[in-house]
């Protein structure tokens, strides 16, 4: 049974699964660890000291390469380096068997090892390694025996493919005849399994879940959060007076709350929220980093970056008549929030009728707004038993940390209030054994030499150490630090939202929507694509050569649909029309997209974060989708 459905009007009757796609994953989507694939554990901490290897500088193979032929053999090169040490050659000869392979990192280490070289001492690679954390100095152990072990199966992704391997007692080379041989060898110990070093590391704490709260213009977001916080003794009761008093003086005493979230002084006079305001608290089993988006449509970009970080999401509406109306009628931003947040891949949702104080806590109403947003939400794509719905309200605190007391409401409602609904959300998987991705979406200077740069971890782990690249541009960079809010950390995980400390790559070279991935196994990067998308409430069709709004994570860019490659069948997924001349709203198809510059992307089937995009104009969002093909 599909878990997302599609479009509005869409026949619910109908069991195609591949719109779950479109909309994202559920929790119970697939499940992506992979207890054999840890090399990047290994990599990271040889990739500590590639930058010191012995390989001589330029010689003059080169002299001739383009700018992104030298890139490519940079990174080959560290890459040969970090997965078999250092290499009696030249580096002449390097390149030479780098530039025969087609820079085809695979092929040059076969090449290498069956030819006569002999890898550097081990013991000279531990030597080198300045153990940063616990977990670091502990993994550098096992360096140690599995470099030795030269046992490609174990670093490279697809084991089966690696020609030889070679037993770590003898140091010989031995061809694989045996097919057990070939498997991924077992691991030495289980802490350096990905994701039993995140079992150990997050053990103790409360699982943490990010959760964007979305909504229109004046719903009462800011206030519900602000309210909850409080309650929950997050705000100290001075600072509480100290809004108080100047919200008075201002006239805007009913933004007391507000305030707590809206911080900056623009936000404060214009009584609205512009940027992703963020707060900590924790319920009964969760540590939750609240992700308050703008609900005004000028700063939809900003309420995007939010929800991209956000696990989960709670809608607020403003119960008043008229005021949900106007918020959920065409073009409001219950609508266009609701739709963007599952395009995200969120999925599961708390819905919190609010200001119910003004309706005198009417059941009626109540009710009249979740019978209108159940079969707008279900067409949307989200599953009916992830959304919850609950009455409150924000400025008098009714039913947000404990049961209501208002005997109106106590009349009718006798459900959980809001904090128990946001603690029985589910918590997601976290990919934490799949390769290393971070989208960023902010950037900052650092202390010293290091900038900053912030964003959720989607897959992988993160160490202190770490060589990792910047994409599209490929560059490399080196972790110098990381924070989780302002602790900091010797390793994150996937699911995290943290903030790192880059160095070895200039400021001006990263840019807001570039990805930060494992130096080994990095994201394409491509300027075409294919995507399955779905097309919204267009009012003109989608005809080929249409110039959109790329959202892809943080990255927003200009691109046409260079191609209409077929129409597909919403229940089936099958090719209806190759070639359609324009895709009407709710259409299904397959198309291609151009962009005029490289994107760093990722097939859905391996990151279903960065392999999402939405096609947005002129402030609306026209269609969403999943990557299935990049065009190199
Ligand atoms: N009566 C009543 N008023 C409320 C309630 N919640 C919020 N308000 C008022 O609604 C107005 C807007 O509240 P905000 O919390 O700023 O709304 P918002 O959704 O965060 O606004 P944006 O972030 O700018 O979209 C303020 O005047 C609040 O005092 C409520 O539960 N009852």
């Amino acid at each position: 049974m599909a878990r997302h459905r599609d479009v509005r009007n869409m026949d619910y009757s109908d069991d195609y699964d591949g719109y779950d796609d479109v909309y994202g994953h559920s929790v119970d989507d697939d499940y992506y660890i992979s207890p054999s694939n840890r090399q990047f554990l290994y990599n990271r901490e040889l990739s500590q000291r590639s930058s010191e290897g012995d390989i001589k500088e330029e010689d003059e193979s080169e002299a001739e390469l383009a700018d992104m032929d030298r890139a490519k053999l940079a990174s080959c090169i560290d890459q040969i380096k970090q997965t078999i040490g250092n290499v009696n050659l030249s580096r002449n000869d390097l390149v030479n068997i780098i530039i025969q392979h087609n820079y085809d990192i695979q092929k040059c280490i076969n090449t290498l090892l069956e030819s006569t070289l002999q890898p550097a001492p081990v013991e000279k690679v531990n030597a080198d390694i300045e153990p940063a954390t616990k977990v670091i100095s502990s993994t550098v152990k096992t360096v140690t025996n599995i470099t030795k072990g030269f046992d490609l199966s174990r670093r490279e992704p697809k084991p089966s493919h690696t020609p030889r391997s070679q037993s770590p007692a003898s140091g010989k080379i031995t061809p694989i005849d045996n097919p057990e041989d070939n498997k991924p060898a077992k691991q030495p110990d289980n802490k350096f399994d990905p994701l039993q070093l995140y079992r150990n590391e997050r053990a103790q704490s409360k699982e943490h879940l990010y959760m964007v709260v979305i909504g229109h213009v004046d719903a009462g977001k800011s206030t519900l959060m602000g309210h909850l916080l409080c309650d929950l003794g997050q705000v100290n009761q001075k600072v509480l007076h100290k809004y108080e008093q100047e919200s008075k003086k201002l006239g805007k005493q009913s933004f007391m709350y507000a305030w707590v979230l809206d911080e900056t002084g623009e936000e404060r006079n214009r009584g609205i929220t512009m940027d992703v305001g963020r707060f900590q608290f924790e319920t009964a089993t969760k540590c939750v980093t609240l992700l308050d988006a703008p609900g005004h449509k000028d700063f939809i970009p900003n309420m995007i970056a939010g929800a991209g970080q956000a696990d989960v999401a709670l809608l607020a509406v403003d119960a008043n008549r008229g005021e949900f109306e106007a918020g959920f009628d065409y073009g409001g931003q219950t609508r266009e929030h609701a739709l963007l947040v599952r395009s995200l891949g969120v999925s599961q949702l708390a819905v919190a009728v609010n200001k119910l104080d003004t309706v005198s806590w009417s059941r009626e109403r109540f009710d009249e707004i979740v019978d209108k947003l159940k079969t707008f939400l279900k067409k949307v794509g989200f599953k009916e038993s992830d959304v919850r719905f609950v009455p409150c309200s924000g400025l008098t605190g009714q039913n947000l940390t404990a049961g209501p007391t208002e005997s109106e409401l106590l009349e009718w409602y006798h459900g959980p209030c809001l904090l128990d609904i946001i603690d029985q959300f589910r918590s997601p998987e976290r990919p934490v054994s799949k390769p290393f991705r971070l989208s960023i979406n902010d950037i900052f200077k650092g202390t010293g030499t290091s900038f900053c740069v912030s964003g959720r971890v989607e897959n992988g782990t993160l160490s202190v150490g770490d060589k990792i690249l910047v994409c599209p541009s490929r560059e490399s960079a080196v972790v110098k630090s990381l924070w989780i809010e302002e602790a900091s950390k010797s390793v994150v995980f996937a699911g995290d939202q943290v903030t790192v400390a880059l160095s070895g790559v200039e400021m001006q070279n990263v840019s807001v929507g570039n990805v930060l991935c494992d130096a080994l196994r990095p994201v394409q990067v491509a300027m075409k694509f294919r995507a399955r998308i779905v097309v919204f409430d267009v009012a003109v069709p989608i005809t080929r050569g249409y110039s959109v709004v790329l959202h892809h994570q943080s990255l927003v860019e200009p691109v046409v649909v260079s191609r209409l490659i077929s129409e597909l069948n919403k229940s089936t997924g099958e090719v209806e029309k190759k070639h359609p001349r324009f895709l009407k709203k709710q259409a299904s198809a397959l198309v291609e997209i151009q962009a005029s510059r490289p994107i760093a992307l990722e097939l859905y089937s391996e990151c279903k974060e960065l392999g999402r995009v939405m096609l947005r104009l002129g402030g609306v969002t026209i269609a969403a989708g999943v990557i299935t093909q990049i065009v190199l």
